[in-house]
């Protein structure tokens, strides 16, 4: 695959210097007789500072590849191939997060690298406060603070995503869905990492508090600098806060761009399908055409472009070669053939040549 190149970030928080490189990626689960292809070979950089979407349908591999970057698969899954480069600040030689001994990973986990879950509940502790919560993750991990030092940080971190100092005593169980999401935030945040996962991180909440949340942690994200790996089904919602946005379907990636671009001028089939199954918030109404069909199964993709069978572009030729990710406009890449004149060997469809799109 080429390697997307970091030209397509929207704002100056997005500078195109790397702070996670995964490479050639693949994860399987061995269960039954022939294994499932939840990550297959990507190839995708995370920016220092930005916040970079992954979107797809469910199942589509989001969640399996940010547990292979954050070290936190089980068995049965299992990495197949590839490497995941964490370059840290300052310059120094980047570190295989995948090849990390315990003791590395230990303290890469929570001081360059943190993850919060769709269900706050499942990653807070019900028996202890969220106080004792913050205070226990900074005990582990930085022993130069004294308790009254981890208090007073443990209030101010709760204070930064809009729990108040009174709440520092509070149980998970005391708290609201939002309220706890904002615990899990601050608990993330406690030793100011540079790559916050954040997997469905409001889903399970209701549309307002989901909207204020959203907003603060993109002035979190201005305010400390780290860069977040934001993963959600809901394309819409990307679209309003990533800097970039990473398609994935059938475990592979299929698009990559800065997200104004992939808003306006999607240049995979699966990308301008996804985005016309919704109604557009402003401009003209427009016929929503959704995307026919059903996901392929993981054991057994069809041959060629895995999305071929729903995809209304799709030529002869896509049953039978594999796309690579290939630059489609100028920082925006992928994998479809229409992209690539002689293998596709007709006009590159209006619909996916970026043409009215203003560029
Ligand atoms: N423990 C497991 N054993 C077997 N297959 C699994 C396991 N966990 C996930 N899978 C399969 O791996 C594929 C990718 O799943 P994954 O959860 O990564 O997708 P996703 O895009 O995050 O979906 P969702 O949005 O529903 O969370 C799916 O086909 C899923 O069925």
């Amino acid at each position: 695959m080429t390697e997307p190149s970091a030209s397509g970030a929207k704002t100056t928080l997005a500078p195109a210097e790397p702070v996670l490189s995964m490479r050639g990626l693949s994860v399987d689960y061995l269960t039954g007789t022939t294994p499932v292809h939840a990550v297959d070979d990507v190839t995708l950089e995370l920016h220092r500072g930005e916040i970079l979407g992954l979107a797809g349908e469910s199942g589509s591999g989001k969640s399996t590849l940010a547990n292979a970057v954050a070290r936190l698969l089980k068995p049965p899954a299992l990495v197949t191939a590839g490497e995941v480069l964490y370059h840290p600040a300052g310059g120094a030689e980047p570190v295989d997060v995948l090849r990390m001994n315990a003791k590395t990973l230990r303290k890469f986990r929570w001081r360059e690298l943190s993850v919060v879950f769709q269900s706050a509940m499942n990653s807070l502790n019900p028996v202890s406060t969220v106080g004792a919560q913050i205070d226990d993750t900074l005990r582990a991990h930085d022993t130069t603070l004294t308790a009254p030092q981890r208090q007073e940080r443990a209030v101010e971190l709760l204070r930064r995503v809009g729990i108040s100092a009174d709440r520092v005593k509070s149980y998970p169980h005391e708290l609201s869905g939002g309220m706890r999401q904002r615990a899990a935030i601050a608990i993330a945040l406690a030793l100011n990492p540079e790559i916050i996962i954040m997997d469905e991180p409001t889903t399970a909440l209701d549309v307002v508090v989901q909207r204020d949340i959203l907003r603060e942690i993109s002035a979190l994200r201005r305010e400390y600098g780290f860069a977040v790996v934001f993963i959600t089904h809901d394309l819409s919602l990307l679209l309003s806060m990533a800097d970039r946005i990473a398609v994935m379907y059938a475990g592979q990636l299929v698009e990559v761009g800065a997200a104004r671009d992939v808003h306006d001028a999607p240049s995979h089939p699966y990308t301008h399908g996804l985005l016309h199954s919704f109604p557009k918030l402003r401009g003209p109404r427009e016929e929503l055409l959704g995307i026919p069909g059903t996901p392929p199964d993981l054991r057994d993709l069809p041959p060629g472009c895995p999305f071929h069978p729903r995809c209304r572009f799709a030529v002869d030729a896509c049953a039978e070669l594999t796309p690579a990710l290939l630059e489609a406009h100028s920082g925006q890449y992928a994998a479809c053939l229409a992209h690539d004149p002689a293998s596709y060997g007709a006009p590159v469809p209006t619909e996916l040549s970026g043409e009215g799109s203003g560029r």
